[in-house]
Formats: C-alpha cells, structure tokens, sequence
C-alpha cells in the first residue's frame, strides 16, 4: 500500500476512536445530567424548555364560603374552631349571633337573618350553633355558599348530651329509667331529650320512624339535597379529608385540636339498653340511624386515602402553631372555663398566652365562646359599627340558659 494510503487509513482510525471516545463522553455527560440535573443550581438554565412537574390537574382556588350547621354535641365545636381560624387567616366575615341569642342563633328557635349582628353582615363563614332553616340561611349567605353539618351515632351523642345537663341537675338521671314518665313533647327544650339531631336538622323531633316514615325520608332528601357534605364524628378525620377536597384547602387548614372533650371520669358508665339501641316505644335515633350509615360509609371510604392519623394531625397541628405538643389534661382549666369535666390544654408558657406560647396556639385551644367574643370584638372594630346602637329585636328570644342551668359553654 503506498505510503500516502496508509496515513489515510491510520487518520481515519483515530479520528473513529476520537468520535467514540467523545460518543462516550457525550452520553455519560447527558446521563448525568438527567440523573443530577436536578440538584445543580444552573440546571434549569440549560434546560429552560424542561417539562413542568406533573399534576393530576390543575389546583382550584380554595372555596371561601361554608356555612357550618353546628349540631349539639357532635364534635361540633372542634369544626366550628378550625372554619374560625380558617376565617382569620383569610380575612373572611364570619357570622356571629346578636349578644341577645347568647352564642347560639337563639336556638332553640328556628334560624333567622336577624340573629345575626350587624357587624358580621354579609358574612363568608357561619359555623355556631342554629336550628336549620334553609331560606333563612340562603337569604343570609352568598350564593355558592357550600353547607356542611356534621352527625355522631346516636346514644353517643345522647350520653354526652345528658352529661353535660345532668352536672347541673342530677335529678335528671331517674329520665334515664322512665323517659316516658317524664318526657313531654313540646315542652321547652324537650328536643334535648328526643332526637335532638333531627331538630338541629329542622326536622321534627317527635316524628317516629315507625309511624311516619315517608315524614324522615323525604327530611332526609332534603338534607341530602342541601349538605354537601354530612361528616361524622366517629370518623372525623376521614371526614375532613371529604372537607378538605370538597373546599380545595390545604392541610394545614385542617388541622385541629380535639376541643370539648369530657375527662373520662364524667362519663356514664352504661345508658338503658331501651335508649341507646331505640326501642319501639321510644325511638331515640330515628333520623340519625338513617342518615349515618350511609354517610359513614362514605366516610369510610376516604380511609383509602392519604389521610393522617388523628394523633398526627393534632400533633402536626400543635407543631404548626407553635405549642409543640399541646397537652390534654384534665386539669388543665386554663381555657376551658368549665372546669374539670372538659377537658383543656396546657399551654407552653402558662395559661395567659405570655412566653413561648404564640397566639396561634391559643387559638387552636380557644373554646367557643371566647372565640366567638374575639371575633366579634374584632369584627366589630373592623367595620367600625361599634358607634351604632344595637338594634333591639322586637319579638325577644327566650332566654334559656336561666331557664336550664349550664356553663358558658353550652351544650
Ligand atoms: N376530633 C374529634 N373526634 C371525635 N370526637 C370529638 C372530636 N372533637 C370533639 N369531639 C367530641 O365531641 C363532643 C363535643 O361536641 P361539641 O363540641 O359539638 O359539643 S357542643 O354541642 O358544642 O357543646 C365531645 O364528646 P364527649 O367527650 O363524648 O362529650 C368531644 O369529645
């Protein structure tokens, strides 16, 4: 082979194993940067056209206006305290009742517009106590509004209704013996000793489901018609996962603290098998059986999904706020008014919110009434309608806390 050939065939060899070489190098440089890319500060820079990261779809603004229908103990107030701080955070109105209703939209009487004071008016938010009304409500809230309300099983939430009342008044105990000696229909606060939730509802507490069922099924449409969301207590947690979805919150909008716990010790021992399982003469849950097994299933089957366990979320909650692990005792009387049958908190830095315990904390242990006198001093202050006289209501409400002793509270 002449010379000249040769060089051209030794040229070309090298320039083959160059290009491999730098093949080689070429890949292993790429390779690398998809593989740590993304941990170097000038990787999107190389690569301005990258994908975004993946979504399931797009985020929805989160919902801003709820109207909570708070039932009488049903982990009621728990709900009510994470839709207050919800509200401040977001500067959003919340309904609060006219000082002449007490905390309560002058329950047991049927809800109405001029319950609510002024200086709440036109509110995002409502969540204390009322007795249901939809054209009422609707009347009040914006359009849009969404409407949840939450249950707990029945003879559950009738021991710790009846022990609440029967600290006040210990004559109430032989009711649990004889409830029809007792009983009477219509006489004022009654619907706490007969199905109190259907009441709360609107319904009438005195339909029997024996009797009346086509009254409790066509109650039940209409519940299921307006709430778009029915939690229940004994499943709170995958209750708020729904709640969460249905408002597009975030999780730290979710998180709580168990509020109006009883100490163990305050609890019946047993109520009568008659009232607990609703016997055929005194049907003590009608509604409520109907209503909670299939919303517990639902419920239940937001179990699939990834929702934190209650000691977590309440963890997480304290850790958020600042009180690291916010203590349940019993002893703790600092925020829960009254006294040692509920159970409060004790607060990092002492009960007067002085140290390390930051505001955020106290309010994630606030109980009801103090939170709902804060708002509405601070709500009051923000409309500036504090220069104008209460309007009197021309037809005032009974006062029923005189009438049946209890703390300030409430049950
Ligand atoms: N997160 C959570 N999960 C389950 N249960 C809970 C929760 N928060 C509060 N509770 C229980 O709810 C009962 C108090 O209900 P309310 O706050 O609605 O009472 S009230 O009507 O406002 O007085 C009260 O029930 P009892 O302890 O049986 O009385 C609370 O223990």
């Amino acid at each position: 082979m002449p010379p000249i050939l040769q060089r051209l065939q030794q040229a070309t060899k090298m320039m083959t194993r160059r290009k491999i070489l730098l093949l080689v190098l070429g890949c292993s440089t790429v390779s690398l940067l998809i593989h740590q890319g993304a941990q170097l500060s000038w990787y999107p820079k190389l690569f301005p056209l990258s994908c975004p990261p993946l979504r399931e779809s797009p985020p929805r603004p989160k919902h801003m206006t709820v109207a909570f229908l708070k039932t009488h103990k049903t982990a009621g107030t728990t709900v009510q305290n994470i839709l207050f701080r919800f509200a401040e955070r977001h500067n959003l109105t919340v309904a609060l009742p006219h000082p002449s209703c007490e905390h309560q939209f002058c329950y047991p009487r049927n809800f109405s517009a001029h319950f609510v004071h002024p200086a709440t008016r036109p509110p995002q938010v409502l969540a204390s106590h009322l007795r249901f009304d939809r054209a009422e409500l609707e009347r009040l809230m914006p359009p849009g509004t969404i409407y949840v309300t939450i249950l707990r099983e029945p003879a559950a939430m009738f021991e710790s209704l009846f022990s609440y009342y029967n600290q006040y008044c210990p004559a109430f105990r032989p009711f649990l013996h004889a409830p029809e000696a007792y009983y009477r229909a219509g006489e004022h606060f009654a619907m706490f000793a007969h199905n109190t939730l259907a009441y709360d509802l609107g319904g009438d507490n005195e339909r029997s489901p024996r009797n009346d069922a086509a009254y409790l099924e066509g109650l039940i449409r209409q519940v299921e018609e307006v709430f778009s969301l029915v939690m229940i207590a004994e499943y709170f947690d995958e209750s708020l996962v729904l709640l969460r979805r249905l408002l597009a919150w975030d999780l730290d909008d979710v998180l709580y603290a168990k509020l109006n716990a009883r100490a163990a010790s305050s609890r019946l021992a047993a109520i009568p098998a008659a009232l607990a399982q609703g016997g055929a003469r005194w049907p003590l849950r009608p509604l409520q059986r109907h209503l909670l097994a299939p919303r517990g299933a639902r419920a239940g089957a937001a179990r699939g999904s990834p929702a934190p366990s209650p000691p977590l979320l309440r963890r997480q909650a304290g850790s958020e706020a600042g009180c690291a692990d916010p203590h349940q005792t019993a002893s703790a009387v600092a925020a829960q008014p009254q006294g040692g049958q509920i159970m409060g908190y004790d607060l990092p830095g002492g009960a007067g919110g002085a140290g390390p315990a930051t505001e955020a904390c106290i309010k994630l242990a606030m109980p009801e009434v103090q939170y709902s006198n804060y708002l509405l001093r601070k709500q009051k202050r923000r409309v500036s309608v504090r220069a104008r006289p209460e309007p009197v209501l021309d037809n005032p409400p009974p006062r029923p806390i005189r009438a049946l002793p209890r703390g300030p509270q409430g049950p």
